[in-house]
């Protein structure tokens, strides 16, 4: 951690003790810190912000990184009916509507935390969680009584998680391009995968919406693979190697749309999870990516090609099967000239798929 966010730990803590007994803030921020899985995280921190103050709910706010959806997830706490008490904590759809979701929307836009009473009388308190100057989030509380005194608090407890989620997503990524790396990757898939059911489920009221033709689309996963690129090591050296790698990944953020999602699984192998309308769709993205790199002339090296394989992501399938059906379409790419994108199911459909070893990708 550096210097500024060791700092920034510091004030936060300083806000957060000056509410409660160190001890209790202690254990708190402890409980949600020991979680290395973001969807704990997520759950223990509203709850543990739930129960330290006296609240109807705690709801967080992610930002993801499509910009027609501004809010990604969101995990509400609330307090559950009844003499017993105690807390319950969900995962709800992050498309739904609603004066709350305004007020965070606009909370995550100006990057200002706000302080407000609804029309039925409850205080609500919007604080934005920030990261390099951009909010990434939002936490928001809704409670009987106001909420001024713990404001500070809430502040503080914000700025925890933004270091810490920083810390988590950073050992999401690889080091050389920025991409996720492959250790993300399954609960990467399981995330789309449900954000995409979210999306595809027709709500009340909603079903015109539900429909468009772009929440229809299905997920495919994509291998791609540098062709010869031994030869590229062994020609110009590991640095030219490396400058391929880097630049072809940015290649890859410019083209791809940001809804799908860009790994490198290690060496000159790539995964990109798309969404399209369906698999010529899927196809035809894919094949203008590979054009795309084969008419750029990169520096010294100048032309690189490389060889696609695809496979449609079906609801219930395992992430290692759909992986090796797409393994088994690049491996088809590679024996028959390089150079090319194939899709699983119109190999196996041809009957081309001839039995093969598992593929050269170590499955789980
Ligand atoms: N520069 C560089 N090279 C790497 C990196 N990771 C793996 N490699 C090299 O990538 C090469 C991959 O070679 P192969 O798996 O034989 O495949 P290829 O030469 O691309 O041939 P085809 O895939 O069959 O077209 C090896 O020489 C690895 O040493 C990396 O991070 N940087």
């Amino acid at each position: 951690m550096g210097r500024s966010e060791t700092a920034a730990m510091k004030a936060a803590w300083h806000a957060l003790a000056g509410v409660l007994p160190e001890s209790r803030l202690l254990a708190s921020v402890a409980e949600f810190t020991h979680h290395r899985d973001i969807d704990a995280l997520d759950h223990s921190m509203v709850l543990s912000l739930a129960e330290l103050v006296a609240v109807n709910s705690v709801t967080l706010c992610k930002c993801g990184e499509d910009p027609s959806h501004p809010v990604d997830s969101i995990v509400v706490c609330s307090r559950k009916p009844g003499p017993e008490g105690g807390f319950v904590v969900e995962a709800v759809d992050p498309d739904r509507d609603g004066d709350a979701i305004d007020t965070i929307v606009c909370a995550l836009e100006t990057s200002e935390a706000i302080s407000d009473v609804t029309e039925h009388g409850v205080n609500r308190l919007v604080i934005p969680i920030q990261r390099e100057h951009a909010a990434i989030g939002a936490l928001m509380l809704e409670a009987e009584e106001p909420l001024d005194e713990v404001r500070s608090m809430v502040e503080g407890f914000a700025r925890i998680y933004g270091n810490y989620i920083a810390l988590l997503n950073e050992s999401e990524r690889d080091k050389l391009t920025g991409l996720y790396n492959r250790r993300s990757f399954e609960q990467r898939l399981q995330r789309l995968l449900k954000l995409h059911r979210q999306r595809s489920r027709p709500a009340p009221g909603r079903a015109e919406q539900r429909h468009a033709p772009e929440t229809q689309a299905q997920l495919f996963l994509a291998i791609l693979d540098i062709d010869h690129f031994k030869r590229i090591n062994d020609t110009y050296g590991h640095v030219y190697g490396d400058e391929v790698i880097l630049m072809l990944a940015q290649q890859m953020r410019a083209s791809f749309r940001q809804g799908d999602v860009l790994f490198r699984f290690g060496g000159e192998e790539f995964v990109i999870l798309l969404a399209a309308p369906d698999e010529s769709a899927a196809r035809a993205v894919l094949d203008r990516f590979r054009q795309l790199v084969a008419e750029h002339a990169f520096p010294q090296v100048d032309h690189v090609t490389v060889s696609i394989g695809y496979a449609r992501i079906s609801e219930n399938d395992y992430p290692e099967i759909v992986l090796d059906r797409a393994d088994k379409a690049l491996y088809f790419a590679k024996q028959n000239g390089r150079n090319s994108v194939h899709g699983y199911e119109a190999l196996s459909a041809r009957g081309e798929l001839a039995p093969v070893a598992l593929g050269s990708i170590d499955l789980f």
